[in-house]
């Protein structure tokens, strides 16, 4: 596939004007998407408005929504936050640190028979480092392991979801769960809304 040449976006709002751009076509060049949100030097300034943390639990920020084809989003963690092992939805996920790091797992679906939970690896996400990960790598879960420092990353879906799969790692058991926002453009949501949040 034709891949424009990678330009470097200066500002979040420049690489989201870059992200419509790139997402008006319906065939999506993976590579092209993490090289250009790789590009982008994250600039605490410009993001945190979005950046709304909880003490208890990492949170999601809607920051755009990607004329429809996309959700753009910024999750908070605190310090030992993380998510349970889960699945995208069939979805693209593009996740790019714009502050501290991430452990990042990846597990192989649970087997059809034994239901057991392999894990396949982890690595260590770095700032402005972007991952890509679909339901055909298998499934994760994010950490911020730091136990002083809070992460703040950037996440692309598309097409956009607000249901997933959740696995329990010792029975391979899942469930499906509502993923909710914890503010929407920079407003934190009204609680009613938040309350059911459980992929955490
Ligand atoms: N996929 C998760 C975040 S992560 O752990 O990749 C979510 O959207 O909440
Ligand atoms: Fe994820």
């Amino acid at each position: 596939m034709e891949q424009t040449e990678v330009m470097k976006p200066e500002t979040l709002d420049d690489l989201i004007k870059v992200l419509h751009k790139i997402f008006e076509s319906d065939n999506i060049n993976v590579e092209e998407v993490q090289n250009i949100m790789e590009a982008y030097d994250s600039n605490p300034q410009e993001w945190m408005k979005f950046a709304k943390f909880d003490q208890f639990r990492y949170t999601r920020n809607l920051v755009d929504e990607g004329n429809g084809k996309f959700n753009l989003m910024i999750l908070c963690w605190g310090e030992g936050h993380g998510s349970s092992i889960h699945d995208h939805t069939d979805s693209h996920c593009f996740m790019k640190l714009l502050q501290g790091q991430l452990k990042e797992t990846l597990f192989e679906w649970p087997d059809k028979k034994t239901c057991n939970m392999v894990q396949k690896s982890q690595r260590i996400l770095q700032t402005n480092q972007c991952a890509y990960i679909n339901d055909s790598f298998g499934l994760h879960r994010v950490e911020n392991a730091s136990h002083t420092e809070c992460s703040a990353s950037l996440h692309l879906y598309s097409p956009p979801f607000n249901t997933c799969q959740t696995f329990d790692q010792r029975t391979g058991h899942k469930n499906t769960v509502k993923m909710t926002f914890w503010s929407k453009f920079g407003e934190r949501t009204p609680f009613e809304t938040t309350v059911s949040q459980e992929n955490n």
